[in-house]
């Protein structure tokens, strides 16, 4: 039962398929198009595949872009679309948001395929979840799985242009990170990176502050590579969180739909 999972967010559209859903599987295929190039999907790298038995997705770009994803799947194969929404409970894990559908999907997707990650690999302990995309996000679930809430940032990428947008004088080539920064680049690109390590710094406080035990850590998204080097503490740098809870979530549809 091939299973074909798909993360849109406002960068990029990342795909995989699978030969079942089952949590460690391993992809037969994959891919990633900038959203510019989402309708090149059927008669470029998808136009070769096997049919998916079926699809589960998440995405964060808005309706047209999730639109087009799904005209591209209809050019090639009769296989329903089907997007996972944020919702008070779902495999294991519970959402304290304050309206629980608002949570962008990929946060709560990842937010269960770091859970069932953690568990595949011993006790139940809290989480401090992060994702580096387009945007920058650090969420907190306790050692029960309930989603305690989280934090969004400005990526890198964000910061930089709307520094540039907002000065004057900030028009400069990408840096290095350096601890005591003497130049525009290398202060620019070190003040966004540490900005996000900072933040998520903070968050590993609050865990360990308020659910009294140390949280375990791990990182994913297309930037995370980029963040993993500068951080304080120990980050798991994991491929694709959003992946692993797509093949969590959809094997737990097809037992119990
Ligand atoms: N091939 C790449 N080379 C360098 N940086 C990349 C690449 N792909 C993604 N990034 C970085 O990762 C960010 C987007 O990551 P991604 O996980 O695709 O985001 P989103 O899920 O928001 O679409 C971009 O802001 C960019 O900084
Ligand atoms: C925070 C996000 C913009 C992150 O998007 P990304 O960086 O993955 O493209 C997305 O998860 C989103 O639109 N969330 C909805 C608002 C919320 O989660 O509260
Ligand atoms: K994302």
């Amino acid at each position: 039962m091939s299973f074909l999972a798909i993360d849109i967010g406002n960068t990029r559209l990342k795909w995989a398929l699978y030969p079942q859903a089952e949590p460690g599987a391993q992809a037969l295929a994959h891919g990633a198009e900038f959203l510019e190039n989402v309708d090149k999907l059927a008669d470029g790298p998808w136009a070769d595949l096997p049919k998916p038995d079926f699809m589960l997705g998440c995405c964060v770009a808005g309706d047209q872009v999730r639109r087009r994803a799904e005209e591209q799947m209809e050019e090639l194969w009769d296989v329903p679309a089907a997007w996972v929404v944020a919702s008070s409970q779902e495999a294991g894990v519970s959402n304290g948001y304050d309206h629980p559908t608002r949570l962008g999907a990929d946060r709560w997707v990842a937010m269960i395929g770091a859970r069932h990650r953690m568990l595949a690999e011993g006790p139940a302990r809290p989480l401090v979840v992060v994702l580096i995309g387009t945007a920058v996000t650090v969420e907190a679930v306790d050692a029960q799985g309930r989603f305690l809430g989280g934090f969004i940032l400005p990526g890198h990428g964000i910061m930089l242009r709307a520094l540039e947008s907002g000065t004057a004088g900030l028009h400069v080539p990408t840096g290095e990170v350096r601890e005591f920064p003497t130049n525009t680049s290398d202060a620019l690109t070190s003040g966004g990176t540490f900005a996000i390590a900072g933040a998520i710094e903070r968050m590993v406080q609050h865990v360990r502050r308020h659910c009294g035990a140390e949280p375990a850590r791990i990182m994913t998204g297309g930037a995370g590579w980029k963040m993993a080097p500068h951080m304080g503490l120990d980050f798991e740098l994991v491929e694709s969180l959003v992946f692993d809870g797509l093949l969590v979530i959809a094997q737990e549809r097809r037992r119990s739909p």
